[in-house]
């Protein structure tokens, strides 16, 4: 069987290594190969890597040496990591003690297992955790080079965006002004102002802000990077007009926080806007609701219409990225 693997020359093999580890996308299940002159470093997630990387599928063989959640348990044994707290979706007791166990058996570096206990809820958009192992709610999450602590007690995070972010943030150029109405613990934030930006982001949940500032210090990006708590509708007067980019990362509701967005952007902006729609349409009434919202005062052309991830049985969670042409 082959696995995708990340392909560099033998001298550039420990750093290539080093750096996928660091955003936790090395295949531990599977061997590193060394063949003419090559490094072959197998791959969790291709589409995460790094796209100065070349990835190709070929056979690596099983590593012997690492006992996985996965080699302890009869079912399947699935799970999401945020640095050493890891997640899991079981709805039968019995078996998530099980899962948990086995977690914490294995050898992937584990302090918390937690899991979901209801759907994410509330304005503040955060979900219960029932805490199966370990005690601490707190994480330290690598994505794409950028490091977050959050507190999943607190705040809304979820690491199954991570390739989303990534394509929005490589559109991102040096000078930009961006604005993202709900920027939860910075996700989108830290990596734009990693890129040059000038970056504004407000959020109602004040231990999402105190995480936010905290990440732009971690990230080296402070000076570019301005938290600002409260409602977003009411804290941006001081930036109307300023946006050359807005993020709206709010489904079920970003369309009553259209006017705000009208506020915020410049003579052209670029909006990203999130929504979740049934899946047989659903392109549409976003692309409506912001003409409703944007026209004539903005001309406004939809670049990218795209389904980000299936969210439930027949919905999707899609986004539109939109070009705001001041008419
Ligand atoms: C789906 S989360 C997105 C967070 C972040 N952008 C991310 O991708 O992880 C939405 C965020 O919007 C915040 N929020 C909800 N209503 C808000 C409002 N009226 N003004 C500002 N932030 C709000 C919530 O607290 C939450 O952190």
């Amino acid at each position: 069987m082959t696995v995708p693997c990340v392909r560099v020359d033998r001298e550039a093999g420990e750093e290539a290594r080093r750096r996928l580890a660091e955003d936790n996308l090395v295949n531990q299940q599977r061997e590193i190969v060394v063949e003419d002159g090559y490094i072959y470093i197998p791959v969790t997630d291709p589409a995460a890597v790094a796209d100065e990387y070349a990835v190709v599928n070929r056979s690596a063989p099983e590593r012997e040496t690492q006992t996985m959640p996965a080699d302890l348990v009869a079912f399947d044994a699935s799970y999401e990591r945020l640095g050493e707290v890891v997640l899991i979706d079981e709805d039968d007791p019995e078996q998530a003690r099980e899962l948990a166990d086995a977690i914490v058996a294995s050898d992937i570096p584990t302090k918390t297992v937690l899991n979901r206990a209801s759907k994410i809820r509330g304005e503040q958009r955060v979900r219960d955790w029932e805490v199966l192992a370990g005690e601490e709610t707190e994480a330290v999450h690598r994505e794409y080079g950028c490091d977050f602590a959050l507190d999943l007690a607190a705040v809304y995070f979820s690491p199954r965006l991570a390739t989303e972010r990534h394509r929005v943030a490589e559109q991102v150029a040096a000078g930009e002004q961006a604005v993202d109405m709900f920027a939860g613990v910075g996700p989108f934030v830290v990596p734009f102002a990693k890129r040059g930006a000038a970056v504004v982001g407000a959020d109602i949940n004040e231990t999402a802000i105190e995480y936010l500032r905290e990440n732009a210090e971690r990230n080296g990006v402070a000076d570019r990077v301005t938290a600002v708590h409260g409602d977003v509708r009411e804290v941006l007067d001081d930036y109307e007009s300023w946006a050359d980019r807005l993020v709206m990362n709010l489904p079920h509701s970003a369309d009553e926080f259209l006017d705000t967005a009208r506020r915020l952007a410049g003579e052209e902006c670029v909006l990203h806007y999130y929504d979740i729609q049934h899946e047989d349409d659903p392109f549409s009434p976003g692309v409506r609701a912001l003409r409703d919202a944007m026209e004539p005062e903005y001309a406004v052309e939809v670049e990218t219409e795209h389904v980000v991830r299936s969210y439930a049985p027949h919905e999707d969670n899609v986004v539109l990225d939109v070009r705001l042409l001041r008419a």
